[in-house]
């Protein structure tokens, strides 16, 4: 089974237990929740497709996901560029970000319109999210978009998470508008209720689910911090209830970890509520660890029976 997952990876400074001193690392949404998959499914290939420059930085990046079993195939490099940069800066174990993106070499990653139809071709699950869009130019956009309708079309899911980031976009509605239009053609979409809410003005988690069931989505899951995970697969719904995380000192990658949770299950054609169960598991254990990745060595499959 063969998983593609697109965006940006960055370089990640993430606060050390020493205050004023950080770790380098490499993170980026899509990338985190490839890594994660990596992690808890042997079974499943997985590729990122992304553009890094030719310095020092880019090559280690390559050699971090050779290492961690994700394959650089559809990495693009981008002559005199580089990577991004991002800070996590934490307040009581929530954490937000400064980046500095803005002339990344990931935002030429859907430049090339033959090597993303490549890469596309034949991966049973693409994965994508709102900050892939958002660092693409319009052009590039339509083209992302494009060529994923082009897979679906030939039997590939398509999972979106909305990841919304307002800094990233030129407007809120620029956003909300593009966000909505890549959601109505994917398969899965995985948003968290506390964005939503913001950008889209959800009185609750509900109205998020039938926001997207309204945008025709089939599957819906949305993550809601420490409240039941609500869904819908096929006009069903049901919700998942969360074991409260104890020992939370940074909740970066909470999301991505449980999408990787959900997506194996999605992969491996298991119901839905078993992959919220899993993706749960996980993120309970990655928040309590600071940065984005946290080696996994838990039994994911442990509270399955419950
Ligand atoms: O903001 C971005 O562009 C990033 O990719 C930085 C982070 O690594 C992820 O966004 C973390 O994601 P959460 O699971 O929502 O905490």
């Amino acid at each position: 089974m063969r998983v593609l997952a697109i965006g940006e990876c960055m370089a990640e400074l993430a606060p050390s237990e020493r205050v004023g001193e950080f770790k380098l690392g490499f993170a980026g949404d899509t990338f985190n929740t490839a890594w994660y998959l990596a992690q808890i499914a042997a079974d499943i290939d997985v590729n990122y497709l992304t553009a890094v420059g030719d310095d020092a930085i880019s090559q280690d990046l390559r050699a971090f996901m050779k290492d961690s079993r994700i394959s650089d195939t559809h990495v693009q490099v981008i002559a005199g560029k580089t990577i991004g940069l991002y800070l996590i800066h934490l307040s009581n174990g929530e954490r937000s970000f400064s980046y500095w993106r803005s002339d990344s070499a990931a935002r030429q990653l859907a430049v090339d319109e033959i090597a993303l139809g490549r890469a596309v071709k034949g991966a049973d699950l693409i994965y994508f999210s709102g900050i892939t869009l958002a660092i693409l130019d319009p052009q590039s956009r339509e083209i992302l978009l494009i060529a994923l309708r082009r897979a679906r079309a030939s039997g590939t899911t398509v999972a979106f998470d909305t990841n919304l980031r307002p800094q990233l976009w030129s407007t809120p509605q620029e956003m909300t508008d593009t966000v909505m239009k890549a959601a109505a053609q994917s398969d899965i979409v995985l948003p968290s209720y506390d964005d939503e809410a913001v950008w889209f003005g959800d009185g609750d988690s509900i109205a998020t689910l039938d926001r997207y069931a309204k945008a025709g989505v089939d599957q819906i899951v949305v993550k809601n911090s420490a409240q039941p995970v609500v869904f819908q697969k096929a006009g069903q719904r049901g919700e998942v209830g969360v074991d409260p995380a104890r020992g939370i000192v940074d909740t970066t990658a909470a999301g991505d970890s449980f999408n990787a949770g959900v997506l194996v299950s999605v992969v491996r054609q298991d119901d839905l509520a078993t992959g919220i169960r899993k993706g749960c598991r996980l993120a309970g254990h990655v928040v309590r660890h600071k940065g984005s990745l946290v080696p996994v060595n838990l039994d994911l499959g442990k509270d399955e029976s419950g």
